[in-house]
């Protein structure tokens, strides 16, 4: 449960004075996520969003984060937008933490995506993509090569009680992306943890993206590699060329990949994979027991990566080489 810091109603409603929201009707924490404390608030007009950032979040980052979705917003994506306060500031403070009001996004994230939310889903992250474009601000991806190393550094002494082998393994794939990792392709502003429970759909059509707390400067085919990992693969771990070709045809209907960012994709993809397995297994190794928090299973991002792993071309991932 995400819920790491607790409010009064009093703090609340001075923090709620800064703003022109109207009058506080009603709030709870939101159990999901795993990153940030998230309250929903119904008030006398809409309802809104409160974030606390806690402290995996840079304080330094946050202008990057709500400025982009500002950026985004104006741009015609779907996102949450930070509402400022009446000083003009979009970030204020609460019970000790920076904090944020954002609004309400209509929907609900898909527990059992088909292909069709696929092909929903490359789309909007295309779209994304392009709406990033001309963002002022810049932050570079803390989760890439050095942030994999630094993150296996911490873990890896204990890593071979997750699973036997894994030191070895995860060192030589570490070389192995060290050695072939693409630096010429597209860059941009990426979402980076497009995942299902950070896109909202209503009906069968996609209503919008939320949880911009990873977005950075990067490869946009890196991208498109993290929503192949996240939605992709089913829950045997098999990977559902049917999803993928639907995600790469809905993200080429609005941003063709070149013929390298395609070439590139099986490398991206073992990246990203081994991106998600690193910050899950440090999370599983130094999560203390008994906190609110559902820890996330490394070992699904591993069997991704070996997947990846084994890929000859990228027809295997459903899109004509
Ligand atoms: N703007 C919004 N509109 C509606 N619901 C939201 C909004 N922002 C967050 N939520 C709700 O709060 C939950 C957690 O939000 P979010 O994913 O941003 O948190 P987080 O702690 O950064 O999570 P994680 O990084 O694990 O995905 C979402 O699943 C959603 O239910
Ligand atoms: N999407 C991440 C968690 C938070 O970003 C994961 O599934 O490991």
């Amino acid at each position: 449960m995400a819920v790491y810091t607790d409010i009064s109603e009093g703090d609340l409603k001075h923090f709620l004075q800064q703003y022109d929201v109207g009058e506080l009707t009603s709030y709870k924490g939101i159990a999901e996520g795993v990153e940030n404390s998230n309250f929903l608030l119904h008030t006398t007009r809409d309802p809104l969003i409160l974030t606390l950032y806690e402290k995996r979040v840079e304080k330094n980052d946050l202008p990057f984060f709500l400025g982009l979705m500002q950026h985004l917003s104006a741009r015609g994506l779907s996102c949450p937008l930070p509402l400022p306060r009446r000083d003009g500031e979009l970030l204020g403070e609460l019970s000790g933490r920076p904090a944020a009001l954002i609004s309400f996004l209509e929907g609900m994230w898909l527990r059992k995506p088909e292909a069709r939310h696929c092909r929903e889903v490359g789309k909007a992250l295309a779209q994304m993509h392009l709406a990033g474009e001309g963002f002022s601000i810049e932050r570079p991806n803390a989760l890439s090569l050095d942030g994999w190393r630094t993150l296996w550094a911490k873990a890896a002494d204990r890593a071979d009680e997750v699973e036997g082998g894994l030191q070895e393994e995860i060192s030589s794939e570490l070389d192995f992306l060290g050695r072939h990792w693409p630096n010429d392709l597209p860059a941009g502003v990426i979402h980076a943890d497009l995942f299902q429970d950070n896109v909202f759909f209503l009906g069968d059509g996609l209503s919008g993206l939320i949880d911009f707390y990873f977005a950075c400067n990067d490869l946009l085919a890196y991208d498109v590699s993290i929503c192949l990992n996240a939605w992709c693969f089913e829950k045997d771990g098999a990977y559902n060329v049917t999803k993928g070709k639907a995600l790469l045809e809905g993200y080429q209907s609005v941003r063709p990949l070149s013929d390298e960012e395609l070439a590139a994709l099986p490398v991206l993809a073992r990246g990203s994979a081994l991106r998600f397995f690193l910050t899950r297994l440090y999370d599983w190794l130094t999560t203390p027991a008994g906190a609110l928090v559902v820890k996330k299973d490394p070992l699904e991002y591993l069997r991704k990566l070996r997947f990846h792993r084994q890929v000859g071309s990228v027809a295997e991932y459903g899109v004509a080489a």
